[in-house]
């Protein structure tokens, strides 16, 4: 079944700039489940320009669903993870000076280190573990490979892609590295750049989806809407 995670990054972006308590990300995550959300996603960067180690701390309390951990892999993150008991370490590729994540992991570039160091720990911890990448070919058999429980496929260019041909490459893209990771047993989750104006075609044209993660967007349209209306109807549209 599909379903609608929500991650709260940029309410804590709101946060921090002005240093104050409010608006509170644990707040948001309580909300967005009220109205649907099946879980929460928050990505713990190196730098703590938004999430940070307390906000973390104070969501594990209160998340009653899916409690998704977007993290690189540094020893630091693996560690935290499993303490925290997350149900997903969600691993993506992250830069410093990047606004966002740029793209998906390289898997062939990773792959001995997450063999070796990476993948141990969390399972070890029983975390299940889904992999950010490219809807492309080499990366989802490579993921399978690992024993990933999951991919998440990067629908970044797809959203970013302008309307026609570009964005019906990109959909392709997306449907066959859906099905591949589907016949390979991979759990397929998606996220990046989605919002109302470019959901319904994913959910039309890509078959197999489970989780599929919204933040930017979500928290952007709250502003005018109110986070549960906001919330409500995008885990509408999702579930179908
Ligand atoms: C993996 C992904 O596409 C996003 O969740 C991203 O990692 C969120 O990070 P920012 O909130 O810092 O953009
Ligand atoms: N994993 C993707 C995610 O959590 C949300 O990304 P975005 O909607 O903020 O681009």
């Amino acid at each position: 079944m599909r379903k609608l995670l929500v991650n709260i990054d940029h309410v804590a972006t709101l946060r921090n700039a002005r240093g104050e308590t409010v608006p509170d990300p644990v707040e948001a995550a309580v909300v967005a489940e009220k109205a649907g959300a099946s879980g929460i996603v928050f990505h713990l960067r190196e730098d703590r320009r938004h999430i940070r180690d307390d906000d973390v701390i104070r969501l594990r309390d209160v998340v009653q669903g899916i409690f998704d951990f977007e993290m690189a892999a540094t020893d630091e993150m693996i560690s935290f993870c499993s303490r925290m008991k997350a149900d997903y370490a969600t691993l993506v590729p992250e830069s410093r000076e990047e606004l966002t994540t740029e793209g998906g992991l390289n898997m062939r570039k990773v792959k001995e280190d997450f063999e070796q160091r990476v993948f141990p720990p969390l399972k070890e911890n029983g975390i299940q573990i889904s992999l950010f990448v490219d809807p492309a070919e080499a990366d989802i058999r490579i993921s399978a490979e690992l024993g990933a429980e999951a991919v998440e496929l990067h629908t970044g260019t797809y959203a970013n892609a302008p309307s026609g041909f570009a964005r019906e490459k990109e959909l392709d893209r997306l449907r066959n590295a859906a099905e591949m990771a589907h016949e390979l047993g991979l759990k397929v989750n998606a996220g990046h750049g989605l919002n109302f104006s470019n959901i319904q075609p994913l959910l039309d044209n890509v078959p197999h989806l489970n989780d599929i993660s919204i933040g930017h967007a979500l928290i952007a349209d709250a502003l005018f809407n109110g986070l549960e209306n906001t919330v409500r109807r995008m885990a509408d549209l999702i579930r179908g």
